[in-house]
């Protein structure tokens, strides 16, 4: 393998930081942030709208509850955690086997990227204010749906051209079995983690240890 592609939640990161620390901090704080940076915001909420009518404020709200992984909704997510981590309101969590396991295969000449529903700033963030410190010398690049969708084949293609790796050296992580699907259909390797210790590949990046993968 020369190259190592991550899934965040539920991969490197638990679930429930996502959906009870970060989701809880976007809600509380996004309608304040909106009536606060209406610039910034303004692309965003007039993209929501098109998708659909009515109050795009009430919308998000709504997609942050219904967990929707909306590109839109996943920029100003990223935007208002900013001032989240820079408060210290919470650091990114990342277990510490996909710690250990990304400086590893760091140090042993891997190329690391993120594919993440997330934006890329927010996984910049996560990494960059992580409970292990800063991660992000660890990373090659980052790639979220604007990319493509996490689900279609094509966006795994399309990450493999863009780092110019082929797609049979590239190994995709994730907890979610239609992205172990989709990468397989690019032609990348790919393991499911399920660190519920169930019917996933591996229960945590531990597994991967003494892997021909990292032959
Ligand atoms: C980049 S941290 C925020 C995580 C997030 O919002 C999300 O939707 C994670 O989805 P993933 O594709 O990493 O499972
Ligand atoms: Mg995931």
């Amino acid at each position: 393998m020369k190259a190592i592609l991550t899934d965040i939640e539920g991969t490197t990161s638990s679930i429930a930081f996502v959906a009870e620390v970060l989701f809880p901090y976007a809600r509380a704080h996004l309608a304040d942030y909106v009536a606060a940076h209406p610039a910034e915001t303004a692309p965003i909420l007039a993209e929501v709208a098109v998708t659909e009518p009515g109050d795009p404020v009430a919308t998000l709200l709504r997609w942050i509850d219904e967990d929707r992984k909306a590109t839109p909704l996943k920029a100003l997510q990223g935007m208002i955690w900013a001032d989240g981590y820079a408060s210290g309101a919470f650091r990114g969590h990342i277990y510490p086997d996909a710690v250990a396991g990304l400086q590893r295969w760091h140090a042993a000449g891997i190329a690391l990227y993120v594919f993440s529903s997330g934006s890329v700033p927010a996984q910049k963030l996560l990494f960059g204010h992580s409970d292990a410190g800063d991660l992000t010398p660890l990373f090659s690049g980052y790639f979220d749906t604007t990319t493509g969708p996490k689900r279609e084949a094509a966006s795994y293609a399309k990450i493999a051209e863009a780092i110019g790796i082929a797609p049979a050296d590239v190994l995709f992580l994730s907890d979610t079995p239609e992205e172990i699907a989709a990468a397989h259909g690019a032609g990348m390797a790919a393991r499911l983690i399920d660190r519920a210790g169930g019917a996933g590949d591996i229960a945590s990046f531990n597994d991967l240890a003494n892997s021909p993968i990292e032959a």
